[in-house]
C-alpha cells in the first residue's frame, strides 16, 4: 500500500505540520513516504459523511449510479454517504440495502451506507421489515421514507419504538401532505406573484412539533430531514432544551438559495421542501453555527434531464449537491474549519454510529480523509460534474474552495483534484 506525507498541511486550520498517512491510518510524527504531496496552504479536514444521497440504484440508472454518485462524493470530499431509500424498487427489504451496499463496496470510493424504508414502498401504510434491515450485512440503523411523509401517527409512533430495540433512528421528511397538495413552491410574497401553488412553512412545522412530542413520548431518536423554515428551528430549539432525542440537518442550498429564484421558472430551483425566504435562510444558517441544527446533509437529489428540463410543474424536485456542498457552506460560514468538521463530518458520524470516519485526524486514526485548498475559486460548470445528473443550480456561480484530494483508509480516491477511478 502506497504511502503519503502530506508536506505543510494545516489540519483543521492549525499551523502548517506533515501528515504521514500509512497502511491506512494517520501515523505519528513526520518520516519518509512513497509519494510526497506539497499541501502548502492545504487544509486537512477529517473525510465529509453525508447523512442524505439519492444514488438512484436500483432503478434510475440514467440518472446516477452507486458508482457514479460515490465518485461525485469522493470529488466532493466525502468519505462516507448514506443512500436514500426511494429507488425503484424502494429499499424497504434486506435484499435491496444489501445490493445497495453491495454496489457501494465494488464502486470502493466512499463508504455507502443504506438507510431502509420505514414503510413498505414508501406507500405509509405498513412498516418494512425493519428488523430484516437492521441485522442484514448493511447494517441499517436509518430509516426513511424521504420524498414522502411518515404521515400517519400511530405508524410514526410504532416506527419510533420499533427501532428502539436496536438504537435505530427514524429520519423523517417532514411535509404535512395535506397541506401541501400540489404545491409548486414556497407559500409566501413570490408564491402569490408567480400564481404558483404555495408549500406553506407550517406543513414542515407541523410533523416536526408532531414527531418531537412523540420521539420524547416514546423516548426514540428522531432525525428532521432537510429541515427549511425559521418555523422549524424555533420548534427543534425547544424540544432539544426540553432533553428530546432529536437532531436535524440543514441542506447547503437552504443556507443559500431563497424563493426569488422561482421567478426565473427555471425547474433547477424546483426542490422540496421549496426554496424558503431570507428569514428562514438567516434562521437556518444561526441554527446551524448554534448547533440547534447538528449537521449538513446534501438531499443530493439527480435527475435526467427530462425529468428536470420541462415546464416548471412537471419538474421533479431536487438538486444535485455532493460537489459542491463543501464551497457552498463555505461560502456561508467563511474558514471556520472546527465548526465545518463538526458539521459535515464528526456530528453525522456520530449520529449514524459510523466509525473510523469524522476522526480527530490524531495519530492511528483510519485515513479518512479530505484536502482543502480554501484560496482556490471555482465556476461551477454543469458539464465536468461527475454526477450522471446535471441539475445544478450553481451554474456559472463562483464558489470558494476546491477539493484537492480525499482519502478513504489511506488509498487516495481524488488527486490533484481528480477521480482516481
Ligand atoms: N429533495 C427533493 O427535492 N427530491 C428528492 C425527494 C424529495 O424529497 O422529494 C428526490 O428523491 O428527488
Amino acid at each position: 500500500m502506497t504511502s503519503y506525507l502530506l508536506k505543510g498541511v494545516s489540519v483543521l486550520g492549525g499551523s502548517p505540520t506533515d501528515l504521514l498517512i500509512k497502511d491506512g491510518v494517520i501515523a505519528s510524527g513526520g518520516g519518509k513516504a512513497d509519494e510526497t504531496i506539497d499541501a502548502t496552504g492545504l487544509v486537512a479536514l477529517p473525510g465529509l459523511v453525508d447523512l442524505h444521497t439519492h444514488l438512484r440504484e436500483p432503478g434510475r440508472e440514467d440518472a446516477e449510479t452507486v458508482e457514479t454518485g460515490s465518485r461525485a462524493a469522493a470529488l466532493g470530499g466525502y468519505t462516507a454517504v448514506f443512500a436514500m431509500a426511494n429507488t425503484s424498487p424502494v429499499a424497504d427489504t434486506a435484499g435491496v440495502v444489501e445490493q445497495v451496499w453491495r454496489l457501494g463496496r465494488e464502486a470502493g470510493l466512499v463508504d455507502v451506507q443504506p438507510i431502509g424504508a420505514v414503510t413498505v414502498g414508501l406507500a405509509g401504510k405498513q412498516m418494512a421489515e425493519l428488523g430484516a434491515m437492521a441485522t442484514s450485512a448493511a447494517n441499517v440503523r436509518i430509516f426513511s421514507d424521504d420524498g414522502h411523509c411518515v404521515a400517519d401517527p400511530r405508524l410514526m409512533r410504532r416506527a419510533l419504538e420499533y427501532v428502539k430495540a436496536f438504537d435505530g433512528i427514524i429520519a423523517q421528511h417532514a411535509e404535512e401532505p395535506r397541506l401541501t397538495e400540489g404545491a409548486q413552491m414556497h407559500e409566501g410574497e413570490v408564491s402569490t406573484r408567480l400564481g404558483l401553488t404555495g408549500w406553506p412553512a407550517v406543513a414542515e412545522e407541523a410533523i416536526i412539533a408532531r414527531d418531537v412530542l412523540l420521539a420524547e413520548h416514546v423516548g426514540s431518536r428522531l432525525h428532521v430531514c432537510h429541515v427549511s423554515t425559521a418555523g422549524s428551528v424555533e420548534v427543534l430549539r425547544q424540544a432539544k432544551a426540553r432533553g428530546v432525542r432529536v437532531t436535524a440537518e440543514v441542506t447547503p442550498h437552504h443556507l443559500l438559495l431563497t424563493d426569488e429564484l422561482a421567478a426565473s421558472y427555471d425547474p433547477v430551483y424546483k426542490v422540496n421542501p421549496p426554496l424558503r425566504t431570507g428569514k428562514d435562510v438567516e434562521a437556518l444558517r444561526q441554527a446551524l453555527i448554534e448547533g440547534v441544527i447538528d449537521i449538513v446533509a446534501t438531499d443530493h437529489a439527480p435527475h435526467a434531464v427530462e425529468d428536470k428540463e420541462c415546464e416548471w410543474a412537471y419538474a421533479r424536485p431536487g438538486m444535485v449537491g455532493l460537489e459542491t456542498a463543501l464551497p457552498v457552506v463555505l461560502s456561508v460560514l467563511g474558514e471556520q474549519w472546527e465548526l465545518i468538521a463538526e458539521r459535515m463530518s464528526r456530528a453525522p458520524a456520530r449520529i449514524a454510529g459510523l466509525t473510523g470516519h469524522g476522526t480527530d485526524l490524531s495519530p492511528g486514526s483510519p485515513a479518512n480523509l479530505t484536502l482543502v485548498d480554501p484560496a482556490a475559486r471555482r465556476v461551477v460548470d454543469p458539464a465536468e460534474l461527475a454526477s450522471r445528473s446535471r441539475n445544478t443550480p450553481y451554474a456559472g456561480t463562483t464558489l470558494p474552495g476546491r477539493i484537492v484530494a480525499t482519502f478513504l483508509r489511506g488509498e487516495p480516491t481524488v488527486l490533484d483534484g481528480k477521480a482516481v477511478k
